[in-house]
């Protein structure tokens, strides 16, 4: 599918810290959504998906924070956006919905005044507001709206703080949509109920979206393209399904085993041994991130960073000894 770039992040870095002891937590990533996209960012605990996500909007932004690079959106730069700006952005342009909504949502509020209060704050509170949040409310499966509009989030279940996260995300008309794992705060049956909500609102829409995930279910389910995180870096990109048949990083093919529940010769199941964690350290090797944890590492994965580059028409890889079949060799 061909699509045009909604949103073209350049060499975008975020580090954490104090002023001369900064953490390079996302290093030098590159990567686009087109419009209407819906692309899933995978990876282990700590690789930096989070700090990615939040910086597309600077909702990291702060004295221990700093970025560089360039994130695009239509073609502006955010990074340097004014904070009135940047305040007109955040909700209207791109909207975040957050794991733990108990945490996002005003205690104090209702639920009604929320969502009327983001639309205001955009404009978009028209003579229909009370209307429009409660026919949003119905579009994200809430049965009985007018209950819900009345309630504070304390006396609603998990599972609709999170249709009511989605209604608010949704409430704008936002091009981008960033969702940091939605649904990981539900139990397993909501969870597909939530998400298959959210899908059809997006596609319904055309919305770009970003789903951070550690779900493949979700991944095969929703996303057009993956992109595979490690040590703060993309390590691979490509459309769903070539992902899966065909994963060309070591890393990708580790992680999709253990979704995948493989076992080993000896009847053991894939584990990927060591931690994400460790990454941050190994970098400054300048080798691979992966290379101490990687099977298949030759001496230059440990002296040589490989770059993202594109490994197929569709697919980018940043490894210096790909997978080229489906089984790994080594
Ligand atoms: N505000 C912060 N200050 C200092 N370090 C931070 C901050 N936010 C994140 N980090 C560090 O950055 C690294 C990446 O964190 P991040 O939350 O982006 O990972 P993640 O891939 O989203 O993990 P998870 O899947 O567990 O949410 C971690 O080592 C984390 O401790």
């Amino acid at each position: 599918m061909v699509m045009t770039a909604l949103l073209d992040v350049r060499a975008l870095s975020v580090s954490f810290g104090p002023g001369g002891a900064r953490r390079t937590i996302v290093d030098r990533i590159d990567f686009s959504i087109g419009r209407g996209e819906i692309v899933a960012l995978v990876g282990e605990s700590g690789s930096g998906k989070s700090a990615t996500a939040l910086a597309l909007s600077r909702l990291n932004e702060g004295p221990r924070c700093g970025y560089s690079g360039e994130i695009r959106l239509s073609g502006r730069n955010i990074l340097a956006l004014d904070h009135p700006d940047l305040r007109r952005l955040r909700g209207r342009a791109i909207a975040t919905i957050f794991q733990d909504p108990l945490s996002a949502l005003n205690p104090s509020e209702t639920i009604a005044q929320q969502i009327a209060e983001g639309m205001r704050a955009h404009g978009m509170a028209g003579p229909d507001a009370d209307d429009r949040i409660t026919r949003l409310l119905g579009e994200v499966g809430i049965h009985d709206p007018d209950r819900v509009t009345r309630a504070y989030p304390h006396q609603i279940s998990g599972g609709q703080r999170q249709r009511v996260m989605i209604a608010l995300a949704l409430a704008c008309d936002p091009e981008l949509l960033i969702a940091d794992e939605p649904t990981t705060a539900l139990d397993v049956t909501v969870q597909t109920q939530v998400l298959a909500t959210l899908y059809r609102a997006v596609q319904k829409r055309g919305m770009s979206v970003l789903i951070i995930t550690h779900d493949m279910g979700v991944v095969a389910g929703m996303a057009d393209r993956v992109m595979v995180m490690y040590g703060g870096r993309i390590v691979e990109s490509a459309p769903v399904e070539t992902l899966f048949a065909l994963p060309r990083h070591p890393y990708t093919r580790a992680l999709l085993d253990c979704a995948r529940h493989v076992r080993d010769a000896s009847g053991h199941y894939a584990t990927i041994p060591g931690t994400a964690e460790t990454a941050f350290a190994l970098r400054a090797t300048q080798g691979c991130a992966f290379a101490p944890r990687c099977r298949r590492a030759r001496p230059a994965c440990f002296t040589h960073q490989p770059e993202l580059a594109e490994c197929s028409d569709t697919g980018r890889v940043a490894c210096h000894f790909p997978l080229v079949g489906s089984k790994i060799d080594g």
